[in-house]
């Protein structure tokens, strides 16, 4: 695995925009202007690591430590040549980081990718030995942050959520990369309210051949949004993952709790024999939008790659969930016979 990525990305800083954005690295390297405000980070830090990290000219001011993942810590950044925030990642490695197949999925991702539905790289800054990623900052957080903070997600805006998800999803499969980590908390809110994807680390290139796929053999991630075939440990394809993990994503921000539960067996065990339940006032419920949105779900997690949807369909589904306000009525029994 570590080879396929080494090769795409050796193939795509000869070719793309990548190739800008590691030339930035080295110039940013030279006139390095990370600023890490120490007194912040003291306390729940180990301090060597930050004492080749303190520079005199300073671009980025550390605000707080926003996030902490088993890659990296994330920091809110204000960008004083731009006057702005942004979210700084700091992931380290050891040799060269095209050697960390985690960390070089996400500079491809980051740097390859352009939708609006994506989290917007910023820049690169590469230390020995560590790698900061710079990029959009995201003002309302992760979903689950937000929704464990007492924020119900209004039926609607579920729904706008998870076509805007669905559509950043479609077009990282119509670039042949799954991400594999589709969670509650690797989806991100603006300000303006839009969902985005983020946290490119998981990603696997998938293959253009969809009857060949390439098959991945590493089973990590939450196993509470992950789909059977990763918590069995059998080489998977990792394209259908990517749909069970939406729906997942759907039944949270419907109900505020993870689909499954419990130990990898206990998972298993329920995904497949079992499938998905939802709370009765949710099933019971005589919301239009609700009824649509539990449907969906049962449509998205089906244990059986075989029988789950592709990407193209569920976009189509959620174009149709998308205009629901339009013509509720029609759009609903269209939608419904559709699924
Ligand atoms: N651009 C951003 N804007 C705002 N918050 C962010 C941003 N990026 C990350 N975060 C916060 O930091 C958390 C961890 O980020 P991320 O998932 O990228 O780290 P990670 O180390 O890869 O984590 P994981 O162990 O889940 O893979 C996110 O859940 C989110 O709360």
């Amino acid at each position: 695995m570590v080879d396929r990525w080494r090769k795409i990305i050796d193939s795509i800083v000869k070719l793309e925009n990548i190739e800008k954005k590691i030339n930035q690295m080295d110039e940013i390297n030279v006139s390095l202007t990370i600023n890490l405000d120490n007194s912040s980070l003291e306390s729940n830090d180990d301090s060597s690591v930050h004492t080749d990290e303190i520079v005199h000219r300073p671009k980025y001011k550390i605000l707080e430590e926003i996030g902490r993942g088993g890659f990296g810590r994330i920091y809110k950044v204000y960008n004083r040549h731009k006057d702005g925030l942004y979210a700084l990642k700091r992931l380290c490695f050891e040799g060269e980081f095209q050697d960390n197949k985690y960390i070089s999925a996400e500079v491809y991702c980051l740097s390859k990718f352009k939708h609006p539905n994506i989290i917007i790289l910023e820049e690169f800054i590469l230390k020995p030995n560590r790698l900061y990623i710079i990029m959009e900052y995201a003002e309302f957080g992760n979903i689950e942050q937000y929704v464990t903070s007492n924020h119900n997600i209004s039926s609607s805006d579920i729904l706008q959520f998870f076509s805007q998800l669905t559509s950043a999803v479609h077009y990282s499969h119509s670039q042949n990369i799954a991400h594999r980590d589709i969670t509650p908390s690797n989806v991100l809110l603006t300000s303006k309210f839009d969902a985005k994807l983020a946290d490119w680390g998981l990603a696997t290139p998938c293959g253009v051949d969809r009857s060949n796929p390439i098959l991945s053999d590493d089973y990590l991630g939450d196993y509470r949004y992950q789909a059977p075939e990763v918590i069995r440990n059998s080489p998977f394809d990792p394209l259908p993952t990517d749909i069970w993990s939406l729906g997942s994503i759907l039944y949270f921000m419907l109900t505020c709790n993870p689909p499954f539960e419990g130990s990898e067996a206990t998972i298993l065990h329920n995904q497949t024999n079992v499938g998905v339940s939802l709370p009765d006032s949710v099933v019971n419920s005589s919301d239009k939008l609700v009824n649509v949105i539990v449907k969906t779900i049962k449509f998205l997690m089906v244990a059986d790659t075989n029988e789950r949807p592709n990407i193209e369909t569920t976009l189509y589904s959620s174009s149709f969930t998308n205009d629901l306000e339009n013509d509720m009525h029609d759009i609903e029994s269209q939608f419904l016979l559709n699924i």
